[in-house]
């Protein structure tokens, strides 16, 4: 693959947003889905709505790394780790590239809530998206503004906001608002960008439904994809600029990141004990 101008990808509207379509190719996915399929399964974790696996070690309370090896599918081939660190986007991070993936699994009507990922990592994730689409939407906590309405009156702007996340209080205890700032369609195959005050003081997250509309007055209306004019796909342009709908699939998303405190004994011990 030729080299990657990272300006070519920046989703229109953002400073540092970027959406990198194609970003592994479709033997690399069925590759990579197949690695996954086969894990052991102790390397799952169930939580309430969605599974996941966790590579490069576990986060202690003190949000430092215990290092474990990464699987070789993804830092030896197709080493997505290594192709991340050569665009450069890691290039502040304490190692320069990700050492921490989840990976998480997606059944069509699962998502995620919206949430911030925390100040254990370098603010800078890397997401590859496998198997399917998704509508990932960023959003913005409500404004301390003494006109606001408040939690009791949101406003009428957030047509089909899932339940239970009107001004719903997020971790941190801040409302949050409703109607995105941003929203993306990630394709299978690609890689989305997220860095700067997108990920230090927004939240992201992605509804739990088994379809997405475009059509005008939807929750994503074609015209409020801000990365239209970088995908690839056919049926997903087409979707988008037609007001049409797209059905969810199985989706695996691998979150890479860079967590800055590593303990040095982990990974030795680790390997040790394992022989
Ligand atoms: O699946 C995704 O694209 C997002 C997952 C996510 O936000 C997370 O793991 O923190
Ligand atoms: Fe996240």
């Amino acid at each position: 693959m030729s080299p990657i101008n990272l300006e070519d990808y920046l989703v229109p509207g953002t400073s540092s947003t970027y959406y990198i379509p194609e970003f592994v190719t479709e033997d690399e996915e069925e590759y990579l889905i197949r690695k996954i399929e086969e894990a052991p399964q102790p390397w799952w974790k169930r939580l309430n709505n969605r599974r996941l696996q966790i590579w490069g070690g576990d986060l202690t309370k003190k949000q430092t790394l215990i290092p474990q090896d990464m699987p070789a599918f993804v830092n030896q081939y197709p080493d997505v780790i290594g192709r991340i660190r050569d665009l450069g986007v890691f290039r502040g991070s304490a190692h320069g590239e990700p050492n921490h993936v989840i990976m998480n699994e997606y059944a069509p009507g699962q998502g995620i809530m919206p949430h911030e990922d925390g100040p254990a990592y370098h603010p800078v994730v890397a997401t590859l998206s496998l198997g399917a689409h998704t509508i990932f939407h960023y959003y913005q906590y409500k404004q301390d503004d003494p006109s606001n309405p408040g939690p009791q009156a949101p406003p009428p702007s957030a047509p089909g906001a899932p339940a239970g996340m009107m001004g719903a209080p997020s971790a941190t205890g801040r409302p949050i608002d409703p109607t995105p700032i941003l929203t993306l369609l990630l394709e299978p195959r690609s890689l989305v960008i997220t860095t700067s005050s997108l990920y230090e003081s927004h939240l992201h997250g992605i509804d739990e439904v088994m379809e997405d509309s475009f059509a005008p007055g939807s929750r994503s209306p074609g015209e409020k994809i801000a990365n239209v004019n970088l995908l690839r796909g056919k049926a997903e342009k087409d979707a988008v600029i037609n007001g049409g709908f797209l059905e969810r699939g199985l989706r695996y998303s691998l979150t890479c990141r860079d967590v800055e405190k590593v303990t040095a004994a982990g990974g030795a011990l680790f390997r040790k004990l394992r022989g």
